[in-house]
């Protein structure tokens, strides 16, 4: 993902607007619910803080975008001394909203506007245009209030400080967040456990691999409590077992604690191991909110089965049902809308063939989306 600005600043939480009460806002109990429909619901904070249980109604919006809009004014230089004033719409007219407890993925290509959501999110951005809440703060005018609710990891840039050790970084963020010892000690010893940073605490950060950074930066964006996790590539340039490990924490971490994920990543498998939703966005738009599995129904992608007949032989006739894509040998590839069920397609070759053996393979999602983004029917617009 583009990156513009500095979070390694902790540019959502500014000088300025760093936080002063060390109590955590007054709204925060209230919404505490976990959602319907969530993954699981919220165990009490190592904090020590409760879970509330029943539902609200804010816990249905818990973050909600309507209509929001972006639009940055560049100059491009025409000429040896012109310059043009040009806009790009880097959002355009965005809605959905995210409950308490889910972990969204949130995935388009590049230049989709992925980054520029994020940092409206956090209040970095200010919309040009829409309404947007996060646990009912608007970002941009309470971009402290908002801060001591989320947390932020960019994956291309630290958050940490570069010279420091480890542990400097985050006692300095505890002075920062004004948080509690308990708290921080609580939720310090749990990611130390959990990421395994214990022989890490005492290394400048400048000297951590990249993986080992990743796990500092998740840290570190957990200790003051947050309620919801933005991620913004979290395993980018990261080898499988430091991936596999970020994804176990963050799995972990929803299911304990309820904490609401939006994720992005050009990582599918991120998504696939992680989210129960995810929301596609391209040109600022959204083009698909759902389950990942209706990725695969909404009507482009295929299918493949895959028929063993006891003999070669020409190429099923299938009566339009599907298109024989490879045959080798006794064996023939047919392809068909995901959306369909293999059923009736198997029982007319078995009529008509002499079957020997067969199995449907699901389509790669990465395909999938890629037809996505190459501007192809293949999800349903979402509503
Ligand atoms: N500060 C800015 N000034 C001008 N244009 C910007 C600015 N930030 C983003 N844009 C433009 O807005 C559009 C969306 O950018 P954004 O960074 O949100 O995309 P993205 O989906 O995060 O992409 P990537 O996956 O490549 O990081 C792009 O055309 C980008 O050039």
């Amino acid at each position: 993902m583009a990156d513009h600005t500095r979070p390694s600043d902790h540019a959502y939480l500014s000088d300025h607007t760093r936080p002063t009460d060390p109590a955590r806002p007054a709204d925060h109990a209230g919404d505490r619910a976990p959602a319907p429909g969530a993954p699981a619901p919220r165990a009490p904070a190592v904090s020590g803080a409760p879970a509330v249980s029943g539902a609200s109604a804010a816990d249905d919006a818990f973050i909600c975008l309507e209509g929001v809009e972006k639009v940055f004014d560049v100059r491009r230089r025409t000429g040896l001394l012109r310059r043009e004033k040009h806009q790009v719409r880097a959002v355009d007219t965005l809605s959905f909203t995210v409950r308490r407890g889910e972990v969204v993925g949130y995935i388009g290509p590049n230049g989709a506007g992925k980054s520029t959501t994020i940092k409206m999110l956090t209040g970095i951005l200010t919309p040009s245009g829409g309404r947007l809440r996060v646990a009912g703060i608007d970002p941009a005018r309470e971009r402290a209030r908002l801060a001591r609710r989320i947390g932020v990891v960019f994956g291309q840039r630290t958050t940490l400080w570069w010279d420091l050790p480890l542990v400097d970084s985050y006692r300095l963020i505890r002075r920062m967040y004004r948080i509690p010892d308990d708290t921080y000690r609580a939720n310090l010893d749990r990611c130390v456990e959990l990421l395994e940073l214990a022989d890490l605490l005492d290394v400048p950060v400048r000297q951590l691999s990249l993986g080992q950074r990743m796990r500092g930066d998740i840290a570190a964006a957990l200790l003051h409590d947050p309620d919801v996790l933005y991620l913004d590539e979290p395993t980018i340039g990261l080898d499988v077992v430091s991936k596999a490990r970020v994804r176990r924490f963050l799995r972990d971490l929803n299911t304990r604690r309820g904490t609401t994920v939006l994720l992005t990543t050009h990582d599918l498998t991120d998504i696939e191991q992680l989210c129960h939703r995810v929301m596609v966005i391209d040109h600022g738009r959204l083009m698909y909110d759902g389950p990942l599995a209706g990725l695969h129904e909404s009507g482009a992608s295929e299918r493949t089965l895959v028929v063993d007949l006891e003999r070669e032989m020409p190429p099923i006739d299938t009566g339009g049902a599907a298109r024989v894509v490879r045959t080798e040998g006794p064996r023939q590839w047919l392809a068909f809308p995901a959306g369909r069920s293999a059923a009736p397609l198997v029982a007319r070759i078995a009529a008509d063939y002499p079957l020997v053996d067969l199995s449907v393979r699901e389509p790669d999602i990465e395909a999938v989306i890629a037809e996505m983004y190459a501007g192809r029917p293949t999800a349903r617009p979402a509503s």
